[in-house]
C-alpha cells in the first residue's frame, strides 16, 4: 500500500506533543502531520479527503475503549484501519514555571478525561477536592497552562508537552497502574495494510458485528463458535450500545488473522448465514512497545 516517494498527510489529535502526536511521528515522521483539535475533526478530515490518513486513540489499557473513536467508526463514515501502534503512556503533572514554588496551592488540574482517569487515585490522594477540568487532549491542557502563567493550575501530560510548552514537571509517573499503554489506529478511506518496518507478523482484523433482529437465545454463543472451531484467535470482544434502545448492542471483535485468510472467509460466510450484519474495518499490522516520552 505504501509508495516510497509519496509523503502522506496525516491528521492527528493535537496540538503538538499529545500522545497521538508521538504515535504519529513514530509511524510517519514529522512531515505532513496536521493537528486537529478533536477526534471527530480528525475522522472528518480523512473522511472528507482533506488528508490521506488520520491517527486517533482507540483503547487504553487502564480505561478501555475511547468511545468517541469506536462510535464514529460504527455510526459514522466508511473508514478502514490501515495500521495500529501501541505506546506506553507515562503521565506527569506539570505547572507553569512561574508557579513552580506553589504546587501545593493548585486550584484546578486540566487534562484529557482518559489521562485524568488514569491518575485518579493519585489525584484523590494528592489533590483531593481540587476541580478536574477536561480538555480535548493532554497537550491542549499543557498549552493552556503555558498560556495562563498567573493561574494556579496544573496539566497532566507527557514529557514532550512539558518541554514544548516550557512547563515544570512537578511530579513524574503519576498514573495509578504501571502497565499503561494506549492503542492508536491509522484510518483512511481505503482498505489496506500499511507496511512500516517492525510490524507484527500476524495481521489483525477488526469487525463490528450486529446481532440478528430476531434476538434468539444463544446467538452470541453461535458467533463465538464461528471463530472457535476454526481456531481463529480473538484478541478482543466488547459490546457498545447501538443507540436504538436499552439492551441493543453491537460487538467489536478483533481477530488475529487477515480477512483474506480462507478461514476468515468461511467465518464471514457463517456470520452472514446467522443473519448477523458485519462491518469489517479491514486487516492491519500492529506496532508495539514504542517508548513514549
Ligand atoms: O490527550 C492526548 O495526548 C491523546 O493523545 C489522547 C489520549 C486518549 O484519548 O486516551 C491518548 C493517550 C492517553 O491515554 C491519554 C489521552
Amino acid at each position: 500500500m505504501t509508495d516510497k516517494n509519496f509523503t502522506p498527510t496525516v491528521a492527528y489529535l493535537g496540538p503538538e506533543a499529545s500522545f497521538t502526536h508521538i504515535a504519529a511521528t513514530t509511524l510517519f515522521g514529522t512531515v505532513g502531520l496536521s493537528p486537529r483539535p478533536t477526534i471527530p475533526d480528525c475522522i472528518e478530515a480523512v473522511a472528507e479527503g482533506h488528508v490521506a490518513y488520520a491517527i486517533v486513540p482507540l483503547e487504553n489499557a487502564l480505561e478501555g475503549s475511547v468511545p468517541l473513536t469506536i462510535d464514529y467508526l460504527f455510526h459514522g463514515n466508511e473508514l478502514f484501519i490501515n495500521a495500529e501502534i501501541s505506546t506506553p503512556i507515562e503521565q506527569h503533572i506539570m505547572v507553569n514555571k512561574k508557579q513552580e514554588e506553589f504546587v501545593d496551592e493548585i486550584e484546578s488540574v486540566h487534562s484529557h478525561p482518559h489521562a485524568l482517569a488514569q491518575c485518579h487515585k493519585y489525584l484523590q490522594y494528592r489533590f483531593r477536592r481540587v476541580p478536574l477540568i477536561q480538555t480535548t487532549s493532554t497537550a491542549a491542557a499543557a498549552k493552556y497552562v503555558s498560556e495562563n502563567p498567573d493561574e494556579k493550575i496544573a496539566a497532566i501530560g507527557n514529557r514532550l508537552a512539558a518541554e514544548k510548552y516550557g512547563l515544570h514537571i512537578a511530579e513524574e509517573n503519576i498514573h495509578d497502574f504501571h502497565f499503561n499503554h494506549t492503542r492508536f489506529v491509522v484510518l483512511s478511506l481505503r482498505k489496506g495494510m500499511l507496511e512500516i518496518e517492525g510490524h507484527s507478523e500476524t495481521p489483525k482484523t477488526t469487525l463490528m458485528v450486529k446481532l440478528p433482529e430476531d434476538d434468539r437465545s444463544g446467538v452470541l454463543h453461535q458467533i463465538l463458535s464461528v471463530f472457535a472451531w476454526r481456531r481463529l484467535n480473538m484478541s478482543k470482544i466488547e459490546s457498545r450500545p447501538l443507540k436504538t434502545g436499552l439492551g441493543n448492542y453491537f460487538f467489536i471483535i478483533d481477530v488475529l488473522e487477515s480477512i483474506d485468510h480462507p478461514m476468515m472467509k468461511g467465518a464471514m460466510e457463517e456470520l452472514a448465514a446467522l443473519n448477523c450484519t458485519v462491518k469489517s474495518l479491514g486487516s492491519y499490522f500492529t506496532y508495539n512497545e514504542v517508548p513514549s516520552r
